[in-house]
């Protein structure tokens, strides 16, 4: 709790104050006219499949990363936490991400062994690259680990609400980051960031300790997926200015 709450008033867990702060950019990752033209059913299909072939590029790479993540979280030694039983989780399903891809191309024509990062790809996963380095702090990798997962489960939960128009060959898609399930597997890693980001407050014994440097840290590295989430969808529309023509 910070020094300036009041028992019993509720009040904002660090990663609720950025969403907060960064409420622009971060409806702009989670209400991205990509997501709103699968929402509303009128999705070009030659954006979808490249999509599809960047994020199975951008997926294989996660997988590195989160392994990085549970290294981290093995070294910080608290065996009762149960981060490692989260993160181990992640792992799985994106075991099954993968497997999905594959069947989700060949379903559309889309040959991933011919398919090559585009810049965006290549950026996202070149900070990927950068997060897992040893030195970057367990705190900041929990923060960018919920707010990649965050960003999709949004997005796509959002193509699942009531009155939404999305066909059915794609309702599939946005069951796999859109269902209940990933949503309290999205609020476990907001609650490790959460207790990880828990300051020094007066009067309160904090959870964790950590210092300022990697809040701010932190909080930068959720700004930066936030835009590298934006870059991705714009590259898929084929807003970019990078993108290869359409097929
Ligand atoms: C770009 C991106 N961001 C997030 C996710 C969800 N794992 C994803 N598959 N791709």
């Amino acid at each position: 709790m910070d020094g300036k709450s009041k028992p019993g008033v509720p009040y904002d867990v660090m990663t609720d104050t950025w969403v907060k702060k960064h409420r622009l950019i971060y409806i702009g990752a989670t209400r991205h006219p990509f997501i709103l033209s699968i929402r509303d059913g009128t999705v070009d299909l030659s954006a979808f499949k490249r999509w599809l072939g960047q994020d199975y590029i951008f997926v294989r790479a996660f997988v590195p990363f989160v392994a990085s993540v549970l290294i981290k979280a093995y070294k910080k030694g608290d065996e009762s936490s149960g981060d490692m039983e989260v993160i181990l989780s992640g792992l799985g399903s994106l075991n099954d991400e993968i497997a999905w891809f594959k069947q989700e191309a060949s379903k559309w024509g889309v040959d991933l062994s011919q398919v090559a990062p585009e810049k965006p790809t290549q950026d996202y996963c070149r900070f990927l690259e950068e997060l897992m380095r040893p030195e970057v702090d367990y705190t900041v990798a929990m923060a960018a680990f919920w707010a990649i997962e965050a960003v999709y489960q949004e997005s796509f939960a959002h193509c699942l609400e009531e009155g939404s128009k999305t066909s059915t060959e794609l309702q599939e898609a946005c069951q796999r980051w859109g269902n209940d399930g990933f949503g309290r597997y999205c609020s476990s890693l907001r609650n490790i960031a959460d207790r990880q980001l828990e300051k020094v407050a007066s009067g309160s014994v904090p959870l964790v300790k950590v210092s300022e440097d990697a809040v701010s840290k932190a909080e930068v590295t959720f700004l930066r997926v936030l835009e590298y989430e934006v870059d991705f969808w714009n590259m898929s529309c084929g807003t970019d200015g990078h993108s290869a023509p359409k097929p």
